[in-house]
């Protein structure tokens, strides 16, 4: 599959751009006429700078309001359209993007549409460059792909084709089945776009929300296996409008741009794997190595300077301490199957809070490769003679994933702490998720990184109040449940990353008594206000005996159409916190009505405290 990314996607200068597509592994990139304009490399510097990186220059764009305008227009349109093919001549381009009009045309004829673009196919000729028409999704007369490639046919012009980009074609609903109907020599260019689905009008929708294939809600796949099976093979170009990564690290948004397009390939193969197969795809398509979901999350890592006031939380809640790594400065607690590796940051590697999470799978080489494939920065670790060797990759945020065999049921690692003594059931079993809280430039990054590499998939996110901001919320998690991450995107106003930490949460099947434990070793869990528990009673109706337990031990509760769920919060400790989560027949979720309580809880904790000034 040949990859392309246009310079909208990128911030910086025409120069960063192309350096930053390059090193990304991009083979070619759109050049958007506003990045051109404003760049004080001429045309043929910008030709040569290219050739040089080695990528090729796929596109010019866009070119506008051209068909259904009048005769004294069409003459104007022809006149400025020249131009750009002279332009375009210098830069060595040879396809311009026209989008629909959305401003000057007066008329919807198709027919005279694709006349005024055949006089613009004599012109391109002349040129010996071509033009792809796009439906933009809010074009005046023009707004649907299958009317843009009726009138691309009766243009009959072997210089007019199409562009096909999937957000205006998935925005608007419109099924892309249809454009197995289209002759892959009309399909000239390839815009890829993944976005949330929002109820939003579709211009501001496409201008500032896109987002990079893998981290919104369209069937992309589905998309691809469509597009494969016309013939097509030309490039496959990411355009991505979006107002963070306008404000991201060029080099890192690239990076996570070529890591979506990989992740694409991977599902243009399965589509084709699973349609029709009568047309063969000359597209070349690799799926990734394939991975089993974890059999386990075998421990959590956290990094804090408050060490001393976590071990007391972890006691209380029943852990118990294994003792120091016989090699590295860190020490495991554990209970059940749940295991906190504790250790204070690292100056050199300054790492969130939740530092690292160990994942049990079946085959740890392949889920290496897979996250290498998709341009994963692997995490150098070195073993001492006898260690477990664990292989582990970055997330964005710098927070690290490591992959371990399945060994049985204690995993053979443990050994390396102290004793294994320490290895007891009581009445916390396994983590039930992980929350890691994302700066705003790598939120999307993270979405895409957890699906991909690991194989997730997303739920719903939402957005909850806390008093410093609205923190948007992701799910992703396996098929079976056994890894829920939770990104949460923390508003960017000071102090908010201070009250928004970090947290893990571990699974109970009877979290009443688990707080009534942790009272009597002398914890006191985050205090949730009587209001709350006038709202429940209000909106569920619950047994006098069990809301009076709920207010008494701090527990929160919410209830689905599969059952019902009950969890508290320990109060954070620097960056972190805890929660003990008890599901009751299937309850989906993770309590997101109460998390707005919770928020508002942790920051009037902080503040008695002092540490908000
Ligand atoms: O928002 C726009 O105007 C615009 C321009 C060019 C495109 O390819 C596109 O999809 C949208
Ligand atoms: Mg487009």
């Amino acid at each position: 599959m040949r990859t392309s990314i246009a310079t909208v996607c990128l911030s910086g200068t025409l120069d960063q751009k192309l350096v930053a597509a390059r090193e990304a592994g991009f083979d070619g990139v759109e050049i958007f006429e506003p990045d051109l304009v404003a760049s004080p490399l001429s045309p043929e510097a910008i030709r040569t700078r290219a050739e040089d990186l080695g990528l090729s220059l796929d596109l010019y764009q866009p070119f506008r309001d051209f068909e259904g305008v009048g005769p004294e227009r069409l003459e104007q349109n022809l006149r400025r359209a020249a131009a750009k093919f002279t332009l375009m001549n210098r830069l060595g381009i040879e396809t311009m993007l026209l989008c629909s009009n959305v401003a000057t045309a007066r008329s919807g004829d198709e027919h005279l549409a694709a006349a005024q673009l055949r006089k613009l196919g004599d012109v391109a000729d002349r040129f010996g460059v071509r033009v792809a028409y796009e439906a933009l999704a809010w074009g005046r007369f023009v707004d649907d792909y299958e009317t843009a490639a009726r009138i691309v046919r009766l243009a009959d012009h072997q210089r007019i084709g199409l562009c096909l980009d999937s957000f205006h074609i998935l925005s608007k609903g419109h099924d892309p089945e249809a454009i197995e109907t289209i002759s892959a020599d009309k399909i000239f260019f390839v815009q890829m776009a993944d976005a949330p689905l929002l109820s939003l009008d579709v211009l501001s929708w496409s201008r500032h929300h896109r987002l990079f294939p893998g981290e919104g809600a369209f069937d992309l796949g589905t998309f691809m296996g469509h597009l494969a099976r016309t013939g097509y093979d030309g490039p496959i170009s990411l355009e991505v409008f979006n107002d963070t990564f306008r404000q991201a690290d060029p080099f890192a948004t690239a990076i996570h741009a070529r890591r979506s397009l990989r992740w694409l390939e991977h599902e243009t193969a399965a589509s084709l794997g699973s349609g029709p197969s009568s047309r063969a795809a000359p597209m070349s398509t690799a799926m990734l190595p394939l991975v089993e979901s974890p059999a386990d999350v075998s421990y959590v890592e956290l990094r804090t300077g408050d060490s001393d006031e976590l071990r007391l939380l972890l006691m209380q809640l029943g852990f118990r301490p294994h003792g120091r790594h016989r090699s590295k400065q860190v020490e495991l607690w554990s209970q059940g199957a749940a295991r906190i590796v504790l250790g204070a940051p690292d100056s050199e590697h300054p790492q969130p809070t939740v530092a690292g999470i160990g994942l049990t799978v079946k085959d740890p080489a392949a889920a290496l490769l897979r996250a290498e494939e998709l341009f994963s920065a692997v995490v150098p670790r070195e073993e001492s003679e006898g260690e477990e060797p664990l292989v582990g990759v970055r997330a964005p945020d710098g927070s690290e994933v490591f992959f371990g065999a399945d060994r049985g049921s204690v995993p053979t690692w443990v050994d390396e702490f102290g004793s294994t003594a320490a290895e007891h059931a009581d009445l916390i079993e396994r983590v039930d998720h992980v929350n890691l809280a994302q700066p705003w430039q790598y939120f999307d990054a993270a979405v895409l990184f957890f699906r991909a590499v690991l194989d997730l998939h997303t739920e719903a996110s939402v957005e909850v109040a806390a008093p410093v901001g609205l923190v948007r919320s992701q799910v992703l998690r396996s098929d079976d449940g056994i890894l829920r991450i939770a990104l949460n995107l923390v508003p960017s106003g000071s102090g908010a990353d201070a009250i928004l930490p970090q947290h893990v949460a571990f699974a109970t099947s009877d979290v009443l008594s688990l707080a009534r434990a942790a009272r009597e070793r002398g914890f006191s869990p985050l205090d949730i206000p009587a209001n709350y528990y006038d709202d429940i009673d209000a909106r569920y109706q619950l047994e006098p005996a069990l809301l009076d337990e709920l207010r008494e031990l701090n527990v929160m509760y919410d209830r689905d159409d599969a059952g019902e769920f009950l969890h508290f919060y320990t109060h954070s400790v620097g960056t972190v916190f805890l929660e003990v989560v008890e599901r009751r027949d299937g309850y989906a979720g993770y309590g997101a009505l109460n998390a707005p309580i919770r928020l508002a809880s942790q920051y009037r904790h902080r503040a008695n405290q002092g540490d908000l000034a």
